[in-house]
């Protein structure tokens, strides 16, 4: 544990100096990382004071990454994933947040409504925030309009930030954080950014071909820009390239708790509830 500790602590001075570094080329940038980090609810994180660049997002988080990964693992050691259902210890130093993870057209946000009835958890989905900041008129709209119709997914510097803004209007202690992280640059930025990282994973398992049906049944009302078959192909490419990763990564750390989603809503929620047993 020790070891671990003095790692982080070599770690972060190692990050902080990068922030340094990187707040000196982009000091626009690191204003808005800034006002993420002050949105956010963790005293060690506004401490640190370092922001993310749309544009530079991908090569910082590499520099960032010893650091999300020694904080994890000490995370780890104090506070294990523990068993399935279990619930953090009460006193937790941050909110409880699972992510909830699966393809698209899972059926993630139609389980997520279930959750919120029945466990007090507060829903949000990282492709609503961003849909409705997209619409929103803000600068970077178009770009994060174009990134959804295309699969891509959106820099972490607007989603962290959206996800933590919305955390704290809510004043609420239990999240489901649905769909995101999307790929390892997310999770890094997540983990850097907010100061912890997720307590599980919920994972939705389903085969592709039941998603796509599901995907082109909702765009018939959905209004979605990207519920059309082209998009869908190039959101389940996504999904395989860089959102699987993330969950290969909490099943290393024995984090994902999954569920077949190829079952009808309620059997798929018969399952899913038995995860949140600890939260009643
Ligand atoms: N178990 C299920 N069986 C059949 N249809 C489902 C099931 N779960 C969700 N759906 C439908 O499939 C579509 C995608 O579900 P949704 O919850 O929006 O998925 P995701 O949030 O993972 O993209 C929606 O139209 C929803 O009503
Ligand atoms: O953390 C996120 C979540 C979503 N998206 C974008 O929003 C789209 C729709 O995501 P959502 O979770 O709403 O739908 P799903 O693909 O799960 O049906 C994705 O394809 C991405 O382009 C993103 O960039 N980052």
């Amino acid at each position: 544990m020790r070891q671990v500790a003095r790692a982080a602590r070599a770690s972060e001075r190692a990050l902080y100096s990068t922030a340094r570094a990187y707040e000196a080329r982009a000091p626009l940038v690191v204003a808005e990382g800034n006002a993420a980090v002050a949105a956010g609810s963790h005293p060690a994180v506004a401490a640190r004071g370092f922001g993310f660049a749309a544009a530079g997002a991908f090569a910082t988080a590499a520099a960032f990454t010893p650091t999300a990964v020694a904080l994890c693992a000490e995370g780890e050691e104090a506070a294990p994933a523990g068993a399935e259902g279990s619930a953090p210890s009460s006193g937790s130093a941050h909110p409880t947040v699972v992510f909830v993870l699966g393809g698209p057209g899972a059926g993630k946000g139609t389980q997520c409504s279930n959750i919120v009835n029945d466990f007090g958890f507060v829903h949000l989905s990282a492709g609503d925030l961003l849909r409705a900041h997209m619409k929103s008129g803000s600068e970077d709209g178009n770009m994060v309009a174009e990134m959804i119709k295309n699969g891509q997914i959106v820099p972490s510097v607007v989603t962290v930030r959206l996800l933590l803004d919305a955390m704290k209007a809510s004043g609420k202690e239990r999240f489901l954080i649905d769909g995101f992280p999307r790929n390892k640059e997310n999770r890094d930025a997540w983990e850097v950014t907010a100061g912890y990282d997720c307590d599980f994973v919920l994972f939705f398992d389903c085969p592709e071909d039941v998603m796509e049906r599901r995907l082109l049944g909702r765009g018939e009302t959905s209004g979605r820009t990207d519920d059309n078959i082209e998009s869908i192909k190039k959101r389940f490419k996504t999904f395989v390239e860089s959102s699987m990763p993330v969950v290969d990564y909490y099943a290393g750390l024995k984090k994902v708790r999954s569920v077949n989603s190829d079952q009808s809503p309620d059997e798929v929620y018969a399952q899913t509830k038995g995860h949140f047993a600890a939260f009643v």
